[in-house]
């Protein structure tokens, strides 16, 4: 187990909110409206962030069912209290989803590079970890999230210095994007940056 996983509570099935998590929140909800999707969910509340503080019409998902129980508990609780809560689906990345069908897509991914002395089988690898080189996750999403977007959408990517900012860089701009810093912060053990991909 790294210190990182340690840090980021993988003692529990569902991936809850990080600094990471807050990043994404604060650059999505400084460019986001209309139609939004938000891919690995998590705890959902990058979503509920999303539904609070913009006009967004939110869907939410993860591969992860219980992830997306938590998700749709927090979409209930948002609808109890008055609020617009926000859609919850199941499945792997933007597979479930039509073409040309979002404004804005969102993804704090599993970047983590794999620790091969500390392999573990369980839902918060996935969360966490992104293969070898940390872009296991990270490089099929550049790969398919361009279907999804509308003519004039942009994806909103978290990206870590841990799973090499250059080589993401490089497969979205082979995907034909062009991007944008959002905003950028440093942590002891990386850098977090928001990138906007259109
Ligand atoms: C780092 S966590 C982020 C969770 C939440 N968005 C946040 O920022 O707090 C990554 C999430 O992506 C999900 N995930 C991993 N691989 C996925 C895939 N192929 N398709 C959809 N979700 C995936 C994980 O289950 C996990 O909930």
């Amino acid at each position: 187990m790294t210190d990182l996983a340690d840090r980021r509570g993988v003692n529990t099935t569902v991936y809850q909110p990080a600094e990471d998590s807050g990043l994404l929140a604060k650059a999505a909800v400084s460019r986001v409206s209309g139609r939004v999707l938000e891919v690995g969910t998590g705890s959902g509340w990058v979503s509920e962030q999303l539904v609070r503080k913009t006009d967004a019409d939110v869907v939410a998902s993860d591969l992860n069912p219980h992830a997306c129980r938590q998700a749709a508990e927090r979409a209930a609780a948002l609808r109890q209290e008055g609020e617009r809560g926000f859609q919850v689906v199941r499945g792997n990345l933007v597979s479930p989803f039509r073409d040309d069908s979002f404004d804005a897509v969102a993804f704090n991914p599993p970047y983590l590079p794999a620790d091969p002395d500390a392999e573990r089988d369980d839902w918060m690898e996935t969360a966490l970890t992104g293969g070898e080189d940390g872009r296991a996750v990270i490089d099929p999403f550049l790969d398919a999230v361009g279907r999804v977007l509308k003519p004039d959408g942009e994806a909103l990517l978290l990206v870590s210095s841990l799973s090499g900012y250059d080589d993401v860089l490089d497969r979205a701009e082979a995907n034909g994007f062009s991007h944008e810093v959002v905003v950028q912060e440093s942590y002891p053990f990386e850098t977090l940056t928001v990138l906007a991909l259109k």
